[in-house]
């Protein structure tokens, strides 16, 4: 990588975000520490990274021609994914030419779509997973479910953060949950995975980090969801040393396949030594904020660091941890957080407000973070602070 440079001339180091998110913006704020010029894109104005940006850009980004218009406008050293809803395709063909994107193109590719990246998991590296099928219509979901038995999942092959994901558990439920995945994921109908329901005992993200002199590893995080998407996670999840070094070999095989450099989000469930892969972002996770007050390199910054080619000798670890996400129902503009205060009273908690300027249905607007003796005192606390926020719409 050329040397630091000074934002706004030739010399400037240039990244371009692709998703301008909670995440994004962490990851904007450790790139501006280094004086990189950042450049956030994302589908709607005001996103959060766009407000710790250098510029910005509101873009269909499932739009192919208008990734590479803004590609050759800006010329970035590098582009940075940072969600799964980007017309990918387009990102290997620029990179053909010469562009570097962040892990890879082909890792970018491959995540955005549920079934590049299962089937390399599954098929090629023979990583153990759940039982699943793609589908298209609902006579092949129908078939699969019969196949695969209930309880399964079903979830569109481009969305995150739970959204069109649905449990099916009993015969009442496998329509309405066909009609919620052609409705609710990132891209509109089509295509979807219906998995067979993995019984764990818990579920990890194992943060993988590949950088300039190797991968390393952060503690598994353990955390719950709820429909799919994140409500609290913490660091560091109690796990057997068998069932960690499975972990950390599986993520290891994988992360080499993928390339690159920058953080993984390897995420498994786990039923007593055995573990089971389910998927992997090729970027920093959501589950991960909780390494905002974990550890003295958060994922954002350990993200930072590997793009940009700097070593990362250490991470050190700062004690049991814990997030809580919090979410805001309704309809409205300009949100407001009522209760910051009250939240931030005890000792060793923090708090991001991540300034989405609107809410349409369920959105995550803010994190609480906390750290304590125990896990489990990390998480109480987390909550409480949370439970005394009130986001006004
Ligand atoms: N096959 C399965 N068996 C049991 N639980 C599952 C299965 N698939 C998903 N889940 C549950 O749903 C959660 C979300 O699933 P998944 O990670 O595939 O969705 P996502 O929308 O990609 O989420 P994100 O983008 O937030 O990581 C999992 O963390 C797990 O709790
Ligand atoms: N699980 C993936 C995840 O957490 N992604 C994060 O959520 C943002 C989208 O939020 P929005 O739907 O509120 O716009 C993304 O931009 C990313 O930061
Ligand atoms: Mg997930």
């Amino acid at each position: 990588m050329k040397p630091f440079g000074t934002p706004y001339t030739d010399t400037a180091i240039r990244v371009m975000l692709l998703g301008s998110g909670e995440l994004g913006k962490e990851v904007a704020i450790e790139l501006q520490r280094f004086a990189v010029e950042v450049i956030a894109v994302d589908r709607y104005a005001h996103a959060p990274a766009m407000q710790v940006a250098h510029r910005s850009h509101v873009v269909n980004m499932l739009d192919g021609a208008e990734i590479r218009r803004l590609v050759e406008l800006e010329k970035p050293d590098l582009v940075v994914p940072e969600i799964e809803a980007i017309h990918t395709p387009t990102l290997v063909e620029l990179e053909k030419g010469g562009l570097r994107v962040i892990p890879t193109a082909r890792a970018a590719w491959l995540t955005m779509d549920r079934e590049g990246i299962r089937r390399l998991a599954a098929e090629t590296l023979k990583l153990p997973t759940s039982p699943y099928r793609f589908v298209d219509t609902e006579a092949e979901y129908r078939a699969a479910v019969a196949a695969l038995g209930l309880p399964c999942v079903v979830k569109p092959v481009m969305s995150s953060s739970g959204k069109g994901q649905s449990i099916v558990r009993s015969e009442a439920e496998i329509g309405p949950a066909w009609d919620y995945a052609q409705s609710g994921g990132r891209t509109g109908k089509g295509r979807c995975i219906v998995e067979g329901f993995v019984d764990f005992d818990y579920e990890i993200t194992l943060l993988t980090v590949r950088h300039r002199d190797g991968t390393c590893f952060c503690a598994p995080i353990g955390h719950l969801q709820e429909h799919g998407d994140y409500r609290e996670s913490w660091q560091p999840q109690p796990m057997s040393a068998k069932a960690l070094a499975e972990a950390q070999r599986q993520a290891k095989v994988l992360t080499d396949d993928l390339g690159g450099l920058g953080v993984f989000g390897v995420e498994f469930f786990v039923k007593g030594d055995r573990v089971i892969f389910s998927e992997v972002s090729p970027r920093p996770h959501d589950t991960g904020l909780v390494t905002l007050i974990s550890q003295d390199l958060s994922e954002f910054a350990l993200h930072a660091r590997a793009i940009l080619g700097l070593p990362i000798p250490t991470i050190r670890q700062f004690g049991p941890s814990a997030s809580c996400a919090v979410l805001a129902e309704g309809e409205g503009q300009c949100p407001r957080l009522h209760g910051a205060a009250e939240a931030l009273a005890e000792p060793d908690t923090a708090l991001r407000w991540f300034g989405k300027p609107e809410v349409k249905g369920k959105r995550r607007m803010a994190v609480t973070l906390a750290r304590a003796d125990d896990v489990d005192a990390a998480r109480a606390k987390a909550r409480a602070a949370a439970g005394r926020l009130r986001v006004e719409l």
